[in-house]
């Protein structure tokens, strides 16, 4: 099995449309040169930023294929989100990214008909990893996007028993008590990485492995800043630019998320 193992700086990246709506692919080759150019060395595909969801499932095979043959040599790890509303499209979707050479896969839950109990969220995972046994599998804590809410470090517990490639989490909310649960308990075999990019150098400060975000895309840069201090202790410096992340994100969003404002 591939190693679960991933550090820095992931970025969430935008799906490159042309004005018609169709696929950009080959803007996708300096895409990858200018998230490494910020210290970006990951990124998760198809995720929310790159409104994976509202693809097709073709769209999201042809996104993740151009990731992993762009970011081959170059990037350090191509996760591909596979989360969708059904468990046959996404076990679709993870045997098509093992196929193609992905080297993580995650899931956000079902998010219409959702998981009636933390087992079934688990269980509904284990059907997911188990046709990618050699990935792998992160679980994509979204709540204000997914509407569901379990405690994580329960999820994990469960997740780690029922699932042999069980790989970690990518962990966006602002609930970082939870997340320091789950650092407590698994970051010596886990990679936990921490969504919400405002609050970055706090979750770093518990012992996240890696932040993921979607303001990586452009700002990559004030993060790899911040990882560096934090990583050396400088909390002064970190704290520096996270407040400077703080303040450029809610001049971005106002209440709520509006993917739209980022592209
Ligand atoms: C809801 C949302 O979009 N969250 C972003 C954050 O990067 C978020 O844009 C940032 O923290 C600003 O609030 C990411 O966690 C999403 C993400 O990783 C993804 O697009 O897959």
């Amino acid at each position: 099995m591939k190693t679960n193992k991933v550090r820095g700086l992931i970025a969430a990246p935008f799906t490159p449309m042309h004005e018609n709506g169709e696929i950009n692919l080959p803007v996708i080759d300096k895409y990858v040169d200018l998230l490494l150019e910020q210290g970006v060395t990951s990124v998760f595909v198809n995720g929310t930023t790159g409104e994976g969801t509202s693809l097709t499932l073709e769209e999201r095979k042809i996104i993740a294929e151009k990731w992993i043959e762009a970011g081959k040599a170059k990037l350090d790890k191509v996760i591909i989100h596979v989360g969708t509303a059904n468990l046959k499209d996404s076990q679709e979707l993870a045997r098509h990214a093992a196929k193609a050479g992905a080297d993580m896969i995650g899931s956000m839950p079902t998010f219409f008909f959702r998981p009636a109990s933390i087992e079934l969220l688990v269980d509904y995972l284990a059907e997911i990893a188990k046709v990618a046994p050699d990935l792998p599998l992160f679980y994509y804590e979204i709540p204000e996007m997914t509407g569901v809410k379990f405690d994580m470090c329960h999820m994990m517990e469960l997740a780690v028993q029922k699932i042999p490639n069980f790989g970690g989490i990518k962990f966006t909310s602002f609930d970082l008590p939870t997340f320091a649960r789950c650092v407590d308990k698994f970051a010596d075999k886990l990679s936990l990485c921490y969504g919400k990019d405002e609050q970055l150098v706090s979750a770093l400060l518990l012992g996240a492995h890696a932040g993921v975000g979607s303001t990586y895309n452009y700002s990559g840069m004030i993060y790899s800043r911040i990882f560096k201090a934090a990583k050396a202790g400088n909390f002064k410096e970190a704290t520096k630019d996270q407040i400077f992340s703080a303040k450029m994100i809610g001049v971005m969003f106002d209440e709520e998320m509006l993917l739209h404002r980022l592209k």
